[in-house]
């Protein structure tokens, strides 16, 4: 039998906020999969539920306010009932997660290196040096200048655009089997945007990595998803193979989504990218 190139599967994933009286839906049923090597670009109006999406495949939803029911599997391991410690494990070796807030990913009072090597060595063998090294190189991959200078810094005294480079830097240095990505070049300008997509793009042809890009930017999702789902009110409406769903979309949302993008910047953005 062929062994099946999925390294993520999702199926039939509902999401729900508890209220005191009743369960509110937020994400129905939801069924999608990622290969090795592969981008699925989610895409969707504000609050349609792309994040919720996000931080219940990461397990990261508080089980007291909301419950997840059906299937996340990484490899064809159950991730959904796993528990705390084990997915800690999961998060951050095999699952890189960069999320929209930098600032949230990192505690005040310890320096960027403090945090970066911390990390690295909660996941693998590495020495401090080895894993210093691994920090400055991964900094550099995504366009920080003075990394070595960075490592000795506190949060606050990076932008939010470096301290996003950062979290990326961290997020990809251990090589994770799935980056799931939120808007990760909202906070950054044009040539950052393109030094992290680049990168992203890189990670998944060289590493073979599967890749869940969320984006506002649609040129962004043309550029490097392969598939692309569209999400409106907490329910995929139409996923397809990214030339299907931009040449001829099907769901009037999707047609929607595409005659609301704004049409230069994405022509520009596109043609830098390929280079
Ligand atoms: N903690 C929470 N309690 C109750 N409802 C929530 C909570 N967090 C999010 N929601 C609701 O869930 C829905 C989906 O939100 P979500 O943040 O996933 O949207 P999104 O598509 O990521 O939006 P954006 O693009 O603005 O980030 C929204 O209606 C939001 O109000």
């Amino acid at each position: 039998m062929e062994k099946s190139r999925s390294v993520l599967q999702v199926n039939n994933l509902n999401v729900k906020v508890k209220s005191e009286r009743e369960e509110l839906p937020l994400v129905h049923d939801l069924n999608f999969e990622i290969e090795a090597g592969k981008i699925l670009g989610l895409v969707g109006e504000s609050g349609s539920g792309k994040s919720i999406t996000c931080m219940s495949l990461l397990q990261l939803l508080d089980k007291k306010l909301m419950s997840v029911e059906g299937s996340v599997q990484l490899h064809g391991r159950e991730l959904n009932g796993l528990k705390p410690k084990e997915m800690r494990t999961i998060r951050g070796k095999e699952v890189g997660f960069i999320m929209q807030n930098p600032m949230n990913a990192f505690t005040p009072v310890y320096t960027i290196g403090q945090q970066f090597i911390e990390t690295i060595r909660t996941h693998s063998n590495l020495s401090k040096r080895e894993a210093f090294d691994l920090a400055v190189s991964s900094m550099e991959s995504v366009n920080l200048q003075q990394p070595s200078k960075l490592m000795g810094m506190y949060p606050f005294q990076l932008s939010g655009g470096m301290l996003q480079r950062v979290m990326i830097a961290i997020s990809m240095c251990l090589r994770p089997s799935l980056v799931i990505a939120d808007e990760p070049t909202t906070a950054l300008d044009v040539t950052n945007q393109l030094q992290v997509l680049n990168e992203l793009d890189r990670l998944r042809t060289e590493c073979g990595t599967a890749i869940l890009l969320i984006s506002h930017d649609l040129g962004v999702i043309s550029e490097l998803a392969d598939d692309v789902a569209v999400m409106r009110e907490g329910r995929i409406v139409e996923n397809a193979d990214v030339f299907q769903l931009f040449d001829r979309p099907k769901h009037e949302y999707t047609k929607q989504l595409l005659r609301a993008r704004p049409l230069l910047p994405v022509i520009e953005h596109r043609e830098v990218v390929i280079v």
